[in-house]
């Protein structure tokens, strides 16, 4: 499969809580490639957690670290690359994303909502109805999710390692260089 992807990044995308980071870090063993998640470089690079970066500079000004991040990610190779839940938002953030795979974990919001209900380190669920919320974030988001290269749907009980190896299963048909044979 290394051999078949010559390099390619991989991008997971996804609401937050879909496994991104989790499943990342396994296909990257897999793969042999490096393993990036973009929320942690945020976080190294500016010394702050993403829960005191939206305090100080807002969503905003999260949302340009987040870019300014995956513009410096998106130039190296043999990556798998885990991003925030919201990288899909900004347009220029796809020209990014397609100088690789991309690939959408889809998890149903009952099963997000179990793993993070006790979550306290994503902002956005700081909500006085935290389901609901995630609700309304696949909604509004799940047009831009649906722009990936494989989507994959997780089913009850998929452990981590489950949804990786569906993905590799899933990357020689969503491949964009054709291997001639
Ligand atoms: N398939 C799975 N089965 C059970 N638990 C899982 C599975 N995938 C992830 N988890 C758990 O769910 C929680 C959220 O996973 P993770 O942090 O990987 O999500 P994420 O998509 O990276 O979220 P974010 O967008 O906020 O970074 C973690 O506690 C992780 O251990
Ligand atoms: O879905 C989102 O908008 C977010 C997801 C997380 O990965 C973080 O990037 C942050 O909490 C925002
Ligand atoms: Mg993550």
């Amino acid at each position: 499969m290394s051999s078949l992807l010559q390099g390619v990044n991989l991008y997971l995308i996804g609401v937050m809580g879909v496994g991104k980071t989790t499943v990342g870090r396994l296909l990257a063993k897999e793969l042999g490639y490096g393993f990036v998640d973009t929320d942690n470089i945020i976080a190294q690079a500016t010394g702050e957690s993403i829960n005191q970066l939206f305090a100080q500079v807002g969503e905003a000004g999260f949302r340009q670290v987040e870019s300014d991040v995956l513009s410096q990610v998106c130039a190296f190779t043999r990556l798998t690359i885990a991003t925030g839940g919201g990288i899909v938002l900004r347009r220029e953030n796809w020209g990014y994303l397609h100088h690789g795979l991309i690939v959408w974990l889809d998890t149903p919001v009952e099963i997000i909502y179990s793993r993070l209900a006790e979550d306290t380190t994503r902002p956005l669920l700081q909500d006085a109805d935290p389901k609901g919320k995630l609700r309304s974030l696949l909604e509004q988001r799940t047009p831009l999710y649906s722009q990936a290269d494989l989507h994959i749907t997780e089913r009850e009980g998929d452990t981590p390692e489950d949804v990786a190896k569906r993905i590799l299963e899933g990357i020689p048909s969503v491949l964009k260089t054709q291997v001639s044979h």
